[in-house]
């Protein structure tokens, strides 16, 4: 049942703990939509070339700081992309300096600009021995890449055949399962006591597989991993309205213009910076669990990656429909907004 009485709601400051801000003329346009609302955001590195060394990821990090809009303290937290020849004694560098923030994993050719990504998780072992020695977070895009494996299947035998095995041969090493879109992944996470955690995004949370490819095929709905089946989508909302401190938003906000999403084979990516924050109200609202929203935005997530939370604060006050734009214009072309498919009354004051 809904919150009916809830219409204004003060939150400590939101982070987003999985954003892609890319580089660039893109980088520009998308940075304020995030900064708006959010304090922090972990920024993921597969661009092209992909940020592989604590060098890339300072140079990458100043072009973000100063891409940021006039007066914004927003901060980003660097990630290292993790290829088969990182070094750790590099790793362990950039952490000690308090450059990066994460570690993340793509296997090679699982999604979007992976193809520097691991193919022989063998070769990582000392990088990750390492992280679970100086206890640097390592988030993963938890899908296997076999292409005998049906996509719809992709996460979960993730979690058996590469998840399971790693975690037993370091179960201190801490994860985050990235954009997580099944129950299965939910299940093994709350089944972990201790080291794992996930990321839920918004669109996952709105959407299931019939609105990528009923009533006609809708390509800003596409992303990696792809949206599953509604009994998944369901057990992902009530993983996020929970309250359990291992499920945190991490947006996945993951900009591509519209020429490179509308084509014969279309980019995976959905980009939600702009009314996140207004959608997450509505799913929290239709839960009847809107007094739980600031433990999925802004206090779960820092506990984990053992951060203060925020000390200021955003007001989410509830009226008539929000409107946003339908796209954003950027030097590279527009970028369609995400849409959910019902009006958002909630606004960020
Ligand atoms: N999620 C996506 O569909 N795309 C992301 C990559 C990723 O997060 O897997 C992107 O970089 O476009
Ligand atoms: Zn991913
Ligand atoms: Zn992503």
């Amino acid at each position: 049942m809904p919150d009916q009485k809830i219409t204004d709601l003060t939150l400590r400051r939101p982070d987003d703990w999985h954003l892609h801000l890319r580089d660039g003329a893109m980088l520009q346009a998308v940075l304020p939509e995030t900064t708006r609302h959010f304090a922090r955001a972990i920024i993921m590195p597969n661009l092209v070339p992909p940020v592989v060394t604590g060098d890339q990821a300072r140079a990458y990090r100043d072009r973000i700081l100063a891409a940021r809009p006039e007066g914004s303290d927003f901060v980003p937290l660097m990630t290292l992309y993790l290829t088969e020849e990182t070094d750790p004694d590099d790793v362990a560098a950039a952490h000690a300096a308090g450059l990066i923030a994460a570690v993340k994993l793509y296997p090679a050719g699982a999604t979007t600009n992976s193809a520097s990504g691991v193919q022989d998780f063998d070769k990582v072992r000392p990088v990750l021995d390492r992280m679970a020695e100086i206890g640097l977070p390592l988030c993963v895009h938890g899908e296997v890449t076999d292409s005998s494996i049906d996509i719809f299947d992709r996460e979960a035998t993730f979690i058996d055949r590469i998840l399971k095995p790693m975690r037993k041969k370091n179960p201190d090493l801490r994860i985050v399962m990235e954009h997580v879109t099944t129950q299965d992944a939910v299940d093994y996470v709350r089944d972990t006591a201790k080291n794992l955690a996930a990321t839920i995004t918004t669109h996952h949370l709105i959407i299931n597989r019939n609105h990528i490819l009923a009533g006609g095929i809708k390509p800003h709905f596409y992303c990696l991993p792809v949206a599953k089946r509604e009994t998944h989508r369901i057990a992902l909302v009530q993983a996020a309205v929970s309250g359990d401190k291992r499920f945190f938003l991490g947006t996945d906000s993951a900009p591509h213009t519209d020429a490179g999403k509308l084509q014969a084979c279309g980019c995976a990516g959905i980009f939600t910076a702009p009314n996140t924050m207004s959608c997450l109200a509505e799913v929290f609202e239709a839960a009847g669990a809107l007094r739980q929203l600031e433990a999925f935005t802004s206090l779960n997530g820092p506990a984990f990656y053992r951060m203060a939370p925020n000390e200021g604060t955003i007001r989410l006050v509830k009226g008539d429909p929000v409107s946003y734009p339908a796209q954003i214009d950027t030097a590279d072309g527009p970028v369609t907004v995400f849409d959910p498919g019902f009006p958002l009354h909630w606004r960020v004051t």
